[in-house]
């Protein structure tokens, strides 16, 4: 089966918009994708025709809502091949998802002078969070090295694990600033051989490639709705069921209650117990019709296409004179993240954006990772499955006549 692009294209309005007067060439995919009409349909009908508070009213526009809402909770139980749906937690994001792990699960399975490993291509969200709570109980927050081409250093892994105390492992599937797709489930598998868990941070991997809990073993895996075509403000924690029941709730307030006194509270079952107050109700609607995208239109086949896309990319820039990629793992991911001797990746994205061109320059919240090659920041174009070589061909010229003007 082969993506029908034009038709995929015609689904995603934002496509046919000008900027500069140019037509637009959106390849800041990692940052955040368009959203499908199918999403800005269900939003601008909740907002139009259902907008009540969900579980708890009596009346039909609140069970109405409830429905919904509970629905996506469903489709993404599928979507994760998860045992149960009680193991989908709603949250603002990845980083609230990784935040929440952090905060329940290190204070409540980690001690003193126990290991948190990380790797050194951790986005931010996935390093920062960790060092808040070891910093507490003054465990310790450990780097996990990588080659010169962006992958794992696994011996290094493997001695890590062996010095032993490691009690969590958290790690990109796919790096945001590489594009390095991580051998997850044998990373996994390594972590529970030496008594460690595992949180897969799937924000770059949810929207590009089959992800199964169950086949992967993980313990925890977190992405966000806005880089699956879907609602920003909303996203996904996994957790295994008896984990997340052994782990105290991670906000107090509405919902995550049973019963409450002012000398004590019972709380309420999964996933409640872990979801406070009023949630972007909108948001949690609107991600279902993007998930049923991303199922419609098979993870296997846009996963071959936009590899077509990264190979066309990458053979393409890297007949461009002083231009390095940075990130030359050997399973890559639809991220091209680059330097150009002699120009600054900022001035690149501002040239670029003038011709139409949208890339994300910077350090993509990947700091450890910029100064590991000896970088401040990166150029990165990165896609999606409604790109096609034709935009890379306009992206291609463009960096060349920028190149040129610099
Ligand atoms: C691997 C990875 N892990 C966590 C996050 C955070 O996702 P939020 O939805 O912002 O919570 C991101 C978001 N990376 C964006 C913004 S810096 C990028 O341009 O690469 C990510 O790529």
């Amino acid at each position: 089966m082969a993506l029908e692009i034009d038709n995929i294209r015609n689904q995603f309005p934002q496509l046919e918009r000008k900027v500069h007067d140019r037509p637009l060439i959106y390849l800041d995919n990692a940052a955040s994708t368009l959203k499908h009409i199918s999403v800005i349909e269900a939003l601008n009908n909740h907002y139009t025709n259902d907008v009540a508070n969900i579980h708890r009213g009596v009346h039909y526009l609140s069970e109405h809502g409830t429905i919904q809402y509970e629905q996506t909770r469903d489709s993404i139980q599928d979507l994760l091949n998860a045992e149960s749906r009680c193991e989908i937690i709603f949250t603002k994001g990845t980083t609230d998802s990784l935040n929440l792990v952090a905060a329940s699960f290190v204070p409540h399975y980690v001690k003193k002078d126990d290991v948190i490993l990380i790797s050194t291509m951790e986005h931010h969200s996935n390093i920062v969070p960790w060092q808040i709570q070891a910093e507490k109980i003054e465990a310790k927050v450990k780097e996990i090295p990588i080659t010169d081409d962006g992958d794992i250093d696994e011996e290094a892994y493997i001695e890590l694990l062996k010095e032993g105390n490691v009690k969590l492992v958290s790690m990109a599937h796919i790096s945001n600033s590489l594009g390095t797709i991580n051998d997850i489930k044998k990373y996994i598998s390594l972590a529970h051989d030496h008594g460690a868990y595992f949180c897969v941070d799937a924000a770059q991997s949810i929207a590009h490639e089959k992800v199964d809990v169950q086949d992967l073993n993980c313990d925890f895996l977190a992405f966000s709705s806005h880089k699956m075509f879907g609602p920003t403000g909303f996203g996904v924690l996994y957790g295994k069921e008896k984990l997340l029941e052994s782990m105290p709730p991670y906000q107090g307030g509405g919902d995550m209650i049973d019963v409450v006194t002012i000398e004590k509270t019972t709380y309420n079952e999964l996933p409640h117990k872990f979801e406070a107050g009023t949630p972007h109700i909108a948001g949690g609607i609107g991600l279902k019709p993007a998930i049923d995208f991303l199922i419609d239109t098979d993870l296997n086949v846009i996963k071959r296409y936009e590899k077509e896309l990264l190979d066309y990319a990458t053979q393409k820039i890297n007949e461009i004179e002083k231009v390095q990629v940075i990130g030359t793992a050997k399973q890559k991911a639809s991220v091209l993240s680059f330097v150009v001797d002699g120009a600054h990746p900022h001035d690149l994205g501002t040239l670029l954006d003038r011709q139409g061109v949208a890339i994300r320059t910077g350090h993509h919240c990947t700091q450890p990772l910029m100064k590991r090659f000896n970088v401040s920041a990166t150029a990165r174009a990165s896609f999606s499955l409604y790109n096609t070589k034709e935009e890379i061909d306009i992206f291609i010229k463009a960096l060349n006549k920028a190149l040129n003007f610099l």
